[in-house]
């Protein structure tokens, strides 16, 4: 099985997601700009976000999962597999999950601005906590990612400890902890941008899938 090229893709799927938009607000551009200018010196990066997953074409869908997941196969759609999109990825602009990435390769830390539109409401004026636990899952699953490839969450631990004002922007840190043989243990936290209010606190296991096994 080989990654997908770029020229396989259809125009809308190399639209960068996470670049600024009209929709976005003041903080979130702010933030944005700022995170920009560590990217200068190489000690960050920003990281693009796509609404497709890497194995896009039907076909690269189908093998990975026949390698990776065969007892998930088995129950799959692959018509279905067709209309496939990052869930983070499906609202229309600043209605849903706004975001952008940034990664420190040294702290091996990913920082990940959010703004969580009013489409994600949970109590009245406050964000749903899944939408919490979702950004704090794909950002640790990032950082996963980077570190080790194909991996799976296996366990998500999450302390809301104030609620994230909708439309408010928050910072999501998140640490790579350590890596025990296929085990990464990665801990995160969701704080206002002016530091002073820590909302959410989180830590994480990943597991590096093997292919010889059978998930
Ligand atoms: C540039 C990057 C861009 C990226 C863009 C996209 C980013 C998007 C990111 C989105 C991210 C979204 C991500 C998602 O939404 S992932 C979707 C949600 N997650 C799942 O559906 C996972 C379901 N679970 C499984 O498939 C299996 O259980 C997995 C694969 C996880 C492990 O099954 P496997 O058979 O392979 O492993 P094993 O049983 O041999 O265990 C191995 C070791 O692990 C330990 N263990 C296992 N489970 C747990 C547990 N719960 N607590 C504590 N420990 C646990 C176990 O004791 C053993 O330890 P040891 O005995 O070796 O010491």
């Amino acid at each position: 099985m080989r990654p997908l090229a770029g020229s396989y893709l259809p125009e809308f799927f190399h639209e960068d997601h996470s670049l600024p938009k009209p929709s976005w607000s003041k903080d979130m551009r702010l933030l944005f700009d700022q995170f920009m200018k560590k990217c200068e010196d190489g000690s960050w990066i920003h990281l693009p976000s796509y609404n497709y997953t890497l194995f896009q074409r039907s076909q690269d869908i189908s093998a990975f999962i026949h390698a990776y997941l065969p007892t998930a196969s088995k129950l799959i759609n692959e018509e279905k597999l067709l209309q496939a999109k990052i869930f983070t990825r499906n609202f229309e602009d600043g209605l849903g999950f706004e975001y952008v990435m940034f990664y420190n390769d040294v702290e091996k830390r990913v920082v990940c601005v959010f703004e969580g539109g009013p489409y994600l409401q949970g109590m009245p004026g406050c964000l749903h906590g899944g939408a919490i636990a979702t950004m704090i899952d794909a950002t640790v699953g990032t950082s996963a990612m980077i570190a080790e490839g194909i991996v799976m969450t296996a366990n998500l631990n999450i302390n809301f400890k104030r609620p994230v004002p909708l439309c408010s922007v928050v910072l999501i840190n998140s640490q790579l902890d350590k890596i025990e043989g296929r085990k990464l243990f990665i801990s995160c936290n969701v704080q206002s941008v002016d530091e002073k209010t820590l909302y959410t606190e989180a830590t994480s296991l990943f597991i590096k899938l093997d292919p010889e096994k059978q998930v």
